[in-house]
């Protein structure tokens, strides 16, 4: 047992976190939905068999329309109910794009695509995981000159530019024509700087708007799909209120809650947030776990920058990596609370694992996955302690953990992956090391991107940001340009394993953490300052 640690009852620095908005025991009682119940499921099921009527439309091989068809299914959410019908037509649209010859259509023209069909038919190809010659960066070529540079005597038009932003950004590591194509956008769209791509954005997030906007689009809406879209993200939400129902009673009901003052309340964000990771209805025990995971994530995030002293992090670091509540008992209060709490919540989920998916020896991961995130926040502890700034390098070693990604990670690998598949654990994570490695980067530079100017004035320990500024004294505003240039690298190198493996579940919502991630900050940081609106949009107002 660790030898009695001083009990000092300071707390290092105040963070200023506001009380959380939400009134739970109101919440509580608003979270209810007509749509749970099972008529509208059965509505929405003759819906969709109603509509396959769209695919036997004999004017529609016409490519263009084939395509946008495609991509408003994807937008609108239903893509998962049209699996087949869109494999099906993406084939189809290439046979047509390859081979005009063959197709009566009159409006095929092969070979002379436009930028607006070649982009879009591009994304859609390598968004859905399949790879077809068309899927591959070449077909730009007729878009650049002898340089490579895209040709500016061309005039595009903003909607063909916004397509091959959208394609650029699915760009793989190496596809040098793909950087130049982001580049050229970037530079002849206004503000396209701020724009977040489709490829780095949450779906549930943005499920609402694309319904709106697809309704808005009179010529072209199928009034059909607009209520099969709406039905949808109305049984979705009542799922999400059910289990957000069974988060507030858990959260409620935890001793530590009325003993974390230091700590931020936000544990509606949270789950918010990890509906944006897995948002379909039948992932309900994954978003619950992964609730749990993002607060206990914030309570020790917080528990290692604003309160505790840094020989108490070593002890709760050290009780941590051994599980053993015997090394806590010296420590303040809170912390031991901390502690039991992380242990309690762990072993019920890796029970839970055990019993739904049928994992065995869960914990022992999940126990390792802890030590090493406490770990590394003690790291940032100790350069906080020494005053000392890490090359940018030497940060970013350590920050990929602390961003408690490969924590998420390791979570999501057991919320979607059953053992039942060829592979044990000790596979499926080394075939996922990489994607692991830069979701927690983009979650790491994000986070950075969004707080590190509160967290600078308040004294914590650097960011990227700071460390770069330090290392290549530069200001930082170019510190800043460099950090969102490694976001970029980072999600080449994603879209590369997907153009490689296709469209995995497992890969599909590892990358959904870096989009949420990319969600969280964008506007600054989403776990500080509530946003009472994405709640009451996404949790509690049906379409
Ligand atoms: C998408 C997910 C899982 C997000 C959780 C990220 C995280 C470590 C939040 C802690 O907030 P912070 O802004 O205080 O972080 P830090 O102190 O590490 O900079
Ligand atoms: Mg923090």
């Amino acid at each position: 047992m660790t030898e009695k640690v001083r009990d000092t009852s300071f707390q290092k620095r105040k963070a200023n976190y506001k009380p959380s908005i939400w009134n739970y025991d109101f919440l509580l009682q608003s979270l209810t939905s007509k749509y749970s119940e099972e008529k509208y499921t059965t509505k929405a099921k003759k819906l969709k068999e109603d509509l396959s009527i769209l695919f036997e439309d004999k004017n529609s091989d016409y490519r263009l329309s084939i395509l946008r068809l495609v991509d408003s299914i994807r937008k609108l959410g239903l893509a998962k109910y049209f699996q087949e019908e869109i494999k099906g037509y993406l084939l189809k649209a290439l046979l047509i794009i390859r081979f005009p010859e063959i197709c009566s259509s009159t409006a095929s023209v092969g070979e002379d695509d436009d930028l607006y069909v070649t982009a879009l038919c591009f994304r859609l190809l390598r968004q859905f995981g399949y790879r077809a010659p068309q899927a591959s960066s070449e077909i730009f070529q007729g878009f650049v000159n002898e340089t490579g540079k895209f040709k500016t005597n061309t005039d595009f038009n903003e909607e063909e530019l916004m397509e091959l932003f959208e394609a650029s950004n699915m760009g793989c590591e190496g596809e040098n024509i793909m950087d130049e194509a982001r580049f050229f956008c970037i530079q002849n769209l206004e503000a396209m700087d701020h724009v977040l791509p489709t490829q780095w954005t949450a779906e549930w997030f943005n499920l609402k708007k694309q319904i709106s906007a697809y309704e808005k689009e009179c010529d072209t809406r199928n009034h059909k799909l607009s209520e099969l879209a709406r039905l949808n993200f109305n049984i979705i939400q009542a799922a999400h209120q059910q289990d957000l129902k069974e988060i507030l009673r858990w959260w409620m009901n935890l001793e530590i809650r009325k003993k974390l003052s230091f700590s931020r309340d936000r544990i509606v964000e949270s789950f918010l947030y990890a509906g944006g990771v897995a948002y379909e209805p039948q992932h309900g025990s994954l978003r619950k776990c992964l609730t749990k995971v993002i607060k206990l994530v914030l309570v020790i995030d917080d528990l290692f920058d604003v309160y505790g002293s840094f020989e108490h992090l070593q002890c709760f670091t050290n009780s941590v990596n051994s599980w053993m509540p015997e090394e806590v008992v010296n420590l303040p209060e809170c912390m031991q609370l901390c502690f039991w709490t992380l242990y309690n919540t762990t072993s019920e989920i890796s029970v839970e694992i055990q019993k739904e998916k049928g994992w065995n020896s869960v914990l022992p991961h999940l126990q390792k996955a802890w030590g090493e995130f406490c770990e590394s926040l003690l790291l940032e502890a100790k350069w906080d302690e020494e005053g000392y700034t890490p090359s940018l390098q030497e940060y970013l070693e350590n920050g990929f953990i602390s961003s408690s990604g490969p924590l998420v990670s390791l979570h999501i690998i057991f919320g979607v992956e059953n053992p039942t598949s060829s592979k044990t654990l000790s596979e499926i994570l080394l075939e996922n090391k990489d994607i692991i490695y830069y979701t927690s980067l983009i979650i790491r530079l994000c986070n950075d991107q969004g707080t590190s100017t509160e967290e600078r004035k308040r004294g914590e320990a650097p960011s990227s940001i700071f460390c770069c500024m330090s290392e290549s004294n530069v200001t930082e505003d170019i510190a800043r340009e460099h950090i969102k240039s490694i976001i970029t690298m980072a999600w080449r190198k994603i879209n590369g394993y997907h153009c490689m493996f296709g469209d995995e579940p497992i890969k599909h919502y590892l990358t959904n953490a870096a989009r949420v991630a990319h969600f969280i900050y964008q506007h600054g940081d989403g776990f500080r300052v509530q946003d009472r609106e994405r709640v009451l949009s996404n949790l509690i107002e049906p379409l």
